[in-house]
């Protein structure tokens, strides 16, 4: 229940208005139908009943005066004008304002006929109602109607005083007479401290002769309140709370405590006395900083508040270089000694002519070829060049793979990342719209005007006809993907798209997509394998990759089992099909290694809430633990001969100037000693790297040359960027992983000098291929579990490679012989002649219905055999 009610005229007789304000009290409490309603009656029948001892002469009840309406006859239902009447109470020419709000609001407990009584009184929500029908209460609202003709008069009169006004009863002097005459206030600043803008003014001259303030609270009301009310706990306070409960009031109750007023700091400020009062916990008036908001700040304001925003945010840049500094002050200085210049490799004649067209001709390319024809090397240059081409404007070429590895070992993301799909299975309409809410995603389709896919195979076909879509929308441009120049490669006899967890439908490659044709404005196959240079075992490989294998070949590969010793020290790589295998092999053979386990933490840094997704694929590990004699693998090209894929071994930890091999570091053996983590770039205060103590491995590497090379091996970055060249995430770490053990996946795109490939557990198609074309010599190659069933190849990839051939000698162009491409082509020297560029033209390609009523021709026979067809896919590079 709230109340709100004004003062009433207890002056007038000390024993009504302790009833009155018993009653009052009472009222503050109400709850229908309880004890308190039938003593509130009872309170105001008493309070009546001493006003009419005290004036016997006005013969009308108190209850009429104060509540007119519940005397339907009587003649001036306006409370005022009762109190007006000459006699009523020495100060009635003063204070008819007095009575004119006694207001009672409450939310629940509604009598209905109490409510639809026509009761003039009620219409303000006066007491009356509550005391016309004793034992209920009327339903009011706190609302004043102001409207209609008295509107202004009633705004006035809406005065709400919350419960506590009435705390400072206790201080009333109950015998107080009523004087003829108010005394004269005191001069308080009342009227311009007591800023209640919001507050209806004093009421004007005919409502009262003297000019009072609107408020009929007592004299003391205006001055500062004492600490002997207010102190929780004083004396006042306690007594209060025990008259309360004397009242019999259940605690539940009690309405809650409204918050005390207090006065206004002006007021406070103008009085000296009020110093200690504002000393007091419970008085004083949290002192708010002045908020200036941007709508009420002056322009002086504002501008000084920009300062500050600028001054705070050049000391947080400078805090944060600092700390940059003093982290990846070693790292830096580690990596500008260890660099050597990295000469670039010099691109063969089929891979500038792919160059060229790609961007001096702007078209739209698929080049594919072998495993080992340089489909990445030429990738790369193509990067380059474009990103030299748009320098003034670097969103235009977007850089993407379809896999996290793929992306970042171009430098740059996934299909998914750059299109802002998510996992991108809605349909193609749900998936605009989703890009459409995403303005960066939107952005990025709208400024690309050249996009990367490497690792194509791994593009799922209903994903490629959706982006097709996206791209001619987003674009509002019906030419394929927008408009947009698409620059694709990769090797379909490769690891294909993976497929949905419990997907029934068959895998769809890129090429079965209905827009591939379109998209695609030329096709070119690479033939010159620079991988494997012995033509014996890239004839091997072929077979394999088309997954057509001669007996020989067969015996070929199952003598590759034999095992491998070298007198370097150095051992191999060894590929499994599956993580777990990978995971166990590596720690199985760190652990059994003795000695000391130094462990290195990546850097990471970016923004925290994607960065660990993007850089989960990263090839550099979170966290490596390295130990004398462990087996590494770069995993960065740091020059010509230490490339990605180089394997080597730690011989030692040294620091950057000591570079010092053979100190105790290299000794330690005991397992305790092995347990320890030195965690080199951690944030441990004890461990903090400092340019002096950080100790980087000491690696010997075989290099591409077939020697050996012993380097500090430091830190290097891993960037994950946008189209624009904005950094999503960074790793920097050792370029090193644990290389006893990596998986098919992780090698695809490796060129490994020796490698031991365990098929075993080969479960996908083109896994095995991929696996044994790692390496670079039959010499360097190890094969477990060999099997002619375990070498898959997809028969729909036959039959699209099978009839990019069928539509290239529809041209009249005479492919390269298989014997022309094993003789001469395979780890030649550059070839003499320009070597024959197969492309394609998109309006030549073979159409989809096509490639199905001629697959069954075309289809390469079981019977392992090279026939005409194949050398002439062979001649293709596959
Ligand atoms: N023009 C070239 N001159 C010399 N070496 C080259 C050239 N192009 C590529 N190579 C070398 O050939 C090897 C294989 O190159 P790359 O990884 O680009 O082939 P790929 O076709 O992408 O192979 P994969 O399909 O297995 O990923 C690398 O060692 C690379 O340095």
């Amino acid at each position: 229940m709230t109340v709100g009610i004004a003062r009433l005229p207890i002056r007038s007789s000390p024993t009504c208005g302790h009833f009155l304000r018993t009653a009052v009290q009472l009222a503050h409490v109400h709850t229908l139908g309880s004890p308190i309603s039938n003593r509130l009656d009872t309170m105001l029948a008493k309070a009546n009943k001493a006003y009419e001892a005290n004036t016997p002469s006005r013969g009308t009840p108190l209850a009429k005066q104060l509540f007119p309406s519940s005397s339907p006859s009587a003649p001036n239902p306006d409370i005022r004008d009762q109190l007006k009447q000459p006699g009523f109470g020495s100060a009635s020419a003063r204070t008819p304002q007095h009575l004119s709000n006694l207001h009672i609001g409450r939310h629940n407990n509604v009598n209905p006929s109490a409510a639809n009584r026509p009761a003039v009184g009620a219409s303000r929500g006066s007491l009356a109602s509550l005391y016309s029908a004793p034992g209920t209460i009327k339903q009011e609202s706190n609302v004043i109607d102001l409207t209609g003709p008295d509107a202004h008069a009633k705004a006035q009169e809406a005065v709400f005083f919350a419960e506590d006004d009435f705390s400072d009863d206790d201080n009333l002097d109950l015998d107080y007479e009523a004087p003829s005459a108010l005394p004269t206030l005191p001069s308080m600043p009342v009227s311009k401290p007591v800023s209640f803008s919001s507050m209806p003014p004093p009421p004007k001259s005919t409502q009262s002769e003297t000019n009072i303030p609107w408020s009929s609270s007592p004299a003391s009301h205006f001055l500062p309140p004492t600490a002997q009310r207010t102190m929780p706990g004083s004396s006042a306070h306690t007594e209060m709370s025990l008259k309360r409960e004397s009242s019999g009031v259940q605690d539940s109750h009690v309405p809650k405590k409204a918050k005390r007023r207090v006065l206004p700091a002006s007021f406070r400020q103008e009085d000296p006395e009020d110093e200690d009062q504002d000393e007091s916990p419970t008085m004083k008036t949290p002192v708010r900083q002045p908020k200036i908001s941007i709508w009420d700040a002056t322009a002086s304001a504002l501008k000084e508040q920009k300062k500050q925003l600028k001054n705070q945010r050049q000391l947080k840049e400078e805090a944060e270089q600092e700390l940059d500094s003093q982290t990846e002050e070693p790292m830096k200085a580690a990596k500008s000694r260890s660099k050597t210049s990295f000469a670039p490799i010099s691109l063969s004649e089929e891979q500038k002519h792919v160059l060229d067209m790609v961007v001096e001709q702007n078209q739209s390319v698929f080049f594919t070829g072998p495993a080992g024809t340089g489909k990445s090397v030429l990738m790369r240059a193509i990067i380059s060049d474009l990103k030299k081409k748009h320098a003034k404007d670097p969103e235009r070429v977007a850089v993407t793979a379809s896999t996290g590895l793929a992306a970042c070992n171009i430098g740059g993301i996934t299909l998914h990342s750059f299109s802002g799909i998510g996992l991108g299975k809605e349909e193609a309409p749900v998936l605009i719209k989703k890009i459409r809410r995403n303005v960066k995603a939107k952005n990025r389709w709208l400024k690309t005007k050249v996009l990367i896919i490497d690792e194509i195979s791994m593009v799922d076909g209903a994903l490629f006809d959706k982006l097709d879509k996206i791209g001619r929308t987003i674009r509002n441009n019906g030419r394929p993907w927008g408009g947009i120049q698409v620059v694709i490669t990769g090797d379909f006899f490769q690891l294909p798209p993976v497929p949905d967890a419990g997907a029934k439908r068959e895998t769809k490659f890129a090429f079965d997509s209905a827009t591939w044709t379109t998209s695609i404005d030329h096709t070119i196959g690479l033939t010159q394998v620079f991988r494997q240079r012995d033509p014996q075992f890239a004839k091997m490989l072929n077979e394999m990759r088309l997954g057509k294998i001669s007996e020989d070949t067969v015996r070929a590969f199952k003598a590759l089992a034999r095992p491998l010793e070298f007198n370097d020290g150095l051992g191999m790589a060894e590929l499994f099909s599956t993580r777990a295998e990978v995971e166990g092999s590596n720690e199985r053979r760190l652990r059994d290694l003795p000695g000391t386990v130094r462990r290195y933490e990546a850097m990471d840094s970016g923004d925290p809430a994607i960065r660990d997704k993007l850089l989960m694929n990263m090839m550099a590990p979170k966290s490596i633990d390295l130990k004398l004699n462990a087996q590494v693998m770069l995993i960065k090209n740091l020059d010509e001969s230490l490339v990605n894929g180089s394997l080597g071994k730690v011989i030692g930890f040294s620091d950057e100037k000591t570079f010092d091999m053979g100190t105790d570091d290299f000794e330690e053996d005991s397992m305790s000693k092995a347990k320890r983590k030195l965690k080199a770039f951690g944030n441990d205060a004890e461990m903090k790297p400092t340019k002096s103590n950080v100790k980087f491995p000491v690696v010997q590497f075989m290099t591409t040359h077939g020697t050996h090379r012993v380097i500090l091996c430091q830190p290097e970055d891993w960037k994950v960027e946008l189209p624009n060249g904005d950094v999503q995430a960074k790793r920097t770490q050792l370029p090193l992983i644990l290389a006893w053990a990596l998986s098919i996946h992780k090698a695809q795109g490796q060129t490994l000098e020796r490698v031991k490939v365990n098929l075993g557990r080969v479960f996908e198609k083109g896994q095995a291929y991929v696996a044994l074309s790692r390496a670079t010599t039959q010499q360097g190659l190890q094969v477990l579990g060999f099997d002619k069933w375990k070498v898959m190849a997809h028969p729909r990839v036959v039959d699209f490679y099978n009839k990019l051939y069928s539509a290239e000698e529809a041209n009249g162009k005479k492919p390269t012989s298989i014997n022309d491409f094993l003789s001469n082509r395979i780890g030649s020297a550059p070839p003499k002649k320009e070597a024959p560029k197969i492309e394609a033209p998109r309006r030549e390609a073979p159409k989809r219905e096509d490639l199905k009523r001629e697959a069954p021709k075309r289809a390469i026979p079981a019977v392992i055999d090279l026939d005409d067809d194949e050398e002439a896919m062979a001649s293709y590079g596959y």
